[in-house]
């Protein structure tokens, strides 16, 4: 059962001015409601704007015309500083090639978005990480560098970084995008089962109808639109 709502989109659009001056319809009226422990698929063809609404819902970037809520607050009104609080707290990304500073252990990159807070996530940043990647299967990985570690197992650190803070939206781009058949179901399984054990929403977006089956709701980006999906896979 859905919680307490997140995030509202109300006849959101967005537009970009070309060199030429035209006008690029990206998003022509995108209806979207996400509670407390959704998993949401997006699917759509390359080009028909997922990272665009993406880029909305992760407060990153904001509609031509319409509204957005963010807990209940348009995110027109919000501060900036609030904004910034919000994606750096709030949301989690988890990205297609992972994203991880090479260099740097496991328990390190999961560590880094502790960096910026303050209090109990500050002090216990170590303690927090290394349960986060016990929680994805890798207490035993703490101190391997990314490069020693499989796509999978990379995959893994990275939901493990995007769930430290405790966000109250996962945002998923292509998660299994790098990854091949098994194991970018396996770690979307985990990311479900892990967002679901924290509470937060997950929202999805991917080209693969199977990583989209494991959601329970589903659309299809098309037009500027968001049709709903019904089960359309068989496994
Ligand atoms: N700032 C911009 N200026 C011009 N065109 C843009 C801009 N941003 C996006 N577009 C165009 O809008 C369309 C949607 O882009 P978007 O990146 O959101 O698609 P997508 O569905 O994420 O594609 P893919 O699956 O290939 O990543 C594309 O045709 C893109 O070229």
């Amino acid at each position: 059962m859905s919680g307490a709502q997140l995030l509202e989109l109300e006849n959101v659009t967005r537009s970009v001015l070309l060199p030429d001056d035209s006008e690029l319809q990206i998003l022509t009226g995108i209806d979207l409601s996400v509670s407390e422990g959704d998993h949401i698929a997006i699917v759509g063809r390359s080009g028909t704007g997922k990272s665009t609404l993406l880029n909305i819902l992760g407060l990153l970037d904001r509609p031509t015309s319409g509204t957005l809520a963010w807990r209940g607050t348009d995110a027109a009104r919000l501060s900036s500083r609030r904004a910034a609080a919000a994606r750096g707290r709030d949301l989690g990304f988890v990205f297609q090639q992972f994203n991880l500073l090479p260099g740097r252990t496991a328990l390190e990159n999961v560590m880094a978005p502790l960096m910026y807070s303050s209090g109990r996530d500050f002090w216990q940043r170590r303690r927090l990480a290394s349960e986060a990647l016990e929680r994805v299967g890798l207490g035993s990985r703490l101190d391997s560098l990314p490069q020693t570690l499989s796509g999978g197992e990379q995959q893994r650190v990275a939901i493990a970084r995007a769930l430290v803070r405790r966000p109250r939206v996962v945002l998923a781009d292509e998660p299994t995008g790098a990854l091949d058949v098994a194991t970018g179901l396996a770690v979307m399984q985990l990311l479900d089962e892990a967002t679901v054990e924290s509470g937060a929403a997950l929202i999805t977006i991917t080209h693969d109808s199977n990583v989209a089956a494991l959601a329970r709701e589903r659309f299809r980006l098309e037009g500027g639109r968001l049709h709903p999906l019904v089960q359309e896979v068989a496994r």
